[in-house]
């Protein structure tokens, strides 16, 4: 889906950010009329959404909902109009094509954590984790850059979009990005998920990277990391549902830039819960934060000197039945309308974690951002 123009923009900071938001939203759908004849998921009145990680971020988290969307799905392509109420009907409008921006590359230094303030870090995690404070903790980097005048990120997003097609691509107000793992989609009171947690980084030949998928699918120590962040999706789901199901093991989801272990979920819904009620709930997993939640939470804030932004945090899209469908923010950058770049990559750390394999780990994490503005 491609959103054009602007016919509404919310913000939302704190701690009640995504509570606030699942409300507003709630009310403009219900005084909405909103006329669908394509009826898919995806047509129809959407906002395109971008949530802060912490709610102490200075970062606003917020809801867009665009003038024009050009959507497709399957074998439909839409078009879906947006005005409001007060406003004249434009139905004749047309949407100007652009061409593509000028190329351009740019190369992203290291931000306020350093490689070696990142390991130091690390080390410090393991400590408290080996003291008993918490079992697991994700502590991120990030790497900073400035893109030139007037850049067209469109490149940047094509690049990504080509280059990952198993993941999701965004690109929503100046976060860009393409994640491996969802929060929750919620289509038709159906909920699903795909949970992730264990990495690897891919072989050089066909037989080291076979056996670098199955060292990550026999390893105990991200059977543990994965199995961990599996139950603490599923208690926080079923409130919410009638049934939930897993996959039955996990698999190893293979990316251009790393192998994964994946498990995916889906259930029905029960309540009359939104997507956005159910990123409340989910938000952060312990595939971002850690556990326990509240503690690792605090740590994050300790250890990491840098607002992580909406990097971690959901991103996607609602529609006007409450129906969505929200990655979590990784392997992405924000990008500030001065031109300022910072991407953002991090590691679950566990008590036997290696300062210097999760370092290189945060690199193969970079690579389709640091690739696709390079
Ligand atoms: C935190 C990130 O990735 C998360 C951490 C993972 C891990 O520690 O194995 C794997 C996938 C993601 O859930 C990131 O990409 O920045």
């Amino acid at each position: 889906m491609v959103g054009i123009g602007e016919v509404l923009r919310l913000e939302f900071t704190g701690p009640d950010r995504m509570r606030e938001a699942a409300a507003f939203w709630r009310r403009i759908a219900e005084a909405a009329t909103v006329s669908d004849a394509v009826g898919v998921p995806g047509s129809g009145l959407v906002a395109f959404g971008t949530f802060a990680f912490s709610g102490v971020s200075g970062m606003p988290s917020t809801l867009i909902v665009p003038r024009t969307i050009v959507g497709r799905r399957g074998s439909h392509t839409f078009v879906t109009r947006i005005r409001r109420a007060d406003e004249p009907d434009d139905a004749a409008r047309l949407v100007p094509s652009r061409r593509f921006g000028d190329e351009f590359r740019i190369s992203l230094g290291a931000g306020a954590e350093t490689a070696d303030g990142f390991v130091h870090h690390v080390e410090q995690a393991v400590e408290r984790i080996a003291h008993g404070d918490l079992s697991k903790v994700v502590l991120a980097r990030e790497l900073t850059g400035r893109i030139p005048q007037g850049a067209d990120l469109r490149r940047v997003l094509t690049d990504l979009a080509l280059g990952y097609p198993d993941c999701w691509t965004f690109s929503v107000d100046g976060l860009v990005g393409s994640s491996p793992e969802t929060l929750v989609r919620v289509e038709d009171r159906t909920v699903g998920a795909r949970v992730l947690a264990g990495t690897a980084s891919r072989g050089t030949n066909a037989d080291t990277d076979q056996k670098a998928a199955l060292a990550l699918v026999t390893s105990s120590k991200d059977q543990d990391e994965h199995q961990f962040a599996v139950r603490s999706a599923v208690e926080t789901l079923t409130p919410f549902t009638r049934h939930l199901s897993t996959s039955e093991v996990p698999f190893a989801l293979k990316l251009p830039n790393l192998w994964h272990l994946a498990t995916d979920l889906e259930g029905g819904l029960a309540g009359d819960a939104s997507s956005i009620d159910l990123i409340d709930a989910m938000h952060p997993t312990a595939a971002v934060a850690g556990a326990p939640r509240a503690e690792a939470v605090e740590l994050i804030a300790e250890l990491e000197p840098f607002d992580r932004g909406r990097y971690a945090g959901p991103v996607g899209w609602v529609d006007a039945a409450g129906d969505g469908e929200w990655a979590i923010a990784l392997r992405c950058a924000q990008v500030a309308p001065s031109g300022t770049v910072t991407a953002y990559a991090g590691c679950g750390i566990v008590l036997d974690s290696d300062p210097a394999a999760e370092l290189a780990e945060t690199r193969m994490k970079f690579r389709p951002i640091v690739e696709a503005f390079g």
